[in-house]
């Protein structure tokens, strides 16, 4: 099996009857919205989700899972999300999907934050990936500059030959920082810049790692908060 459907389907059992649920984004995370999706037809499980992204939206949709706008929630029991580079901490880097904005808010209410993901996403040191930074269109030239001075070199985000534009109309800076020593004081350094809405290293969230491995099992690294 997928190792990333390993992971995801797995994070789905964490799930229970009244829970409210956060909907992760991605082609691992979707695999645990699809399993819920299943739980509910199946067990008759009565959740309130919401989701990360259009995308996690539309497809939670095709599952005929019912959504509540964030607006209406104020605390997630669990959320379920994938990540583009995780370390020993549980400390991530995330936005590949250029979904980080709404995923950074819905990780801010959330109690239990459970992160899926494949073997090759799992780092000794972050950054090799780079920093997704969502930045406001206006100015977002000289919010690059900004970033450069802070050691990055940023690239505008492009998706098929167009600026891409996030779900909430922003741009994303592609930001390579090299290896990451201290990513905490990068969070906060990079959020000070005006302009940036918000960067994609998630330090001190996440509970749960749930490991999908290319042999078929998985692993379950889990951290005190
Ligand atoms: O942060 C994200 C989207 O903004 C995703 O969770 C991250 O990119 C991982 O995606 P995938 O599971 O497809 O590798």
């Amino acid at each position: 099996m997928d190792p990333k459907q390993l992971a995801g389907e797995q994070a789905a059992a964490y799930v229970e009857n009244n829970m409210v649920i956060g909907l992760g984004t991605g082609s691992t995370a979707c695999w645990a919205i699809k399993k819920i999706g299943e739980r509910i037809a199946n067990e008759g499980l009565q959740l309130t989700c919401t989701a990360t992204s259009i995308q996690s939206e539309k497809l939670a949709e095709q599952f005929h899972i019912p959504l509540t706008d964030i607006a209406q929630v104020s605390s997630i029991d669990i959320t379920i999300d994938g990540a583009d580079e995780i370390d020993r901490q549980l400390d991530m880097i995330k936005g590949g999907g250029g979904a980080l904005l709404r995923e950074k808010i819905i990780a801010n209410i959330t109690k239990y934050y459970i992160i899926v993901a494949d073997e090759s996403k799992y780092v000794a040191q972050l950054g090799a990936f780079g920093i997704p930074v969502e930045v406001v269109p206006f100015g977002w030239q000289r919010t690059a500059e900004h970033l450069e001075k802070l050691g990055a070199k940023p690239t505008l985000r492009k998706k098929e030959q167009e600026t891409f534009i996030t779900d909430n109309g922003n741009y994303i800076l592609d930001c390579d920082f090299g290896l990451i020593n201290d990513a905490a004081s990068l969070e906060t350094s990079i959020h000070n810049i005006p302009g940036v809405v918000v960067c994609g290293l998630f330090i001190s969230r996440a509970h749960k790692l749930i490991l999908g491995k290319k042999d078929g099992s998985t692993e379950e690294i889990t951290t005190k908060r």
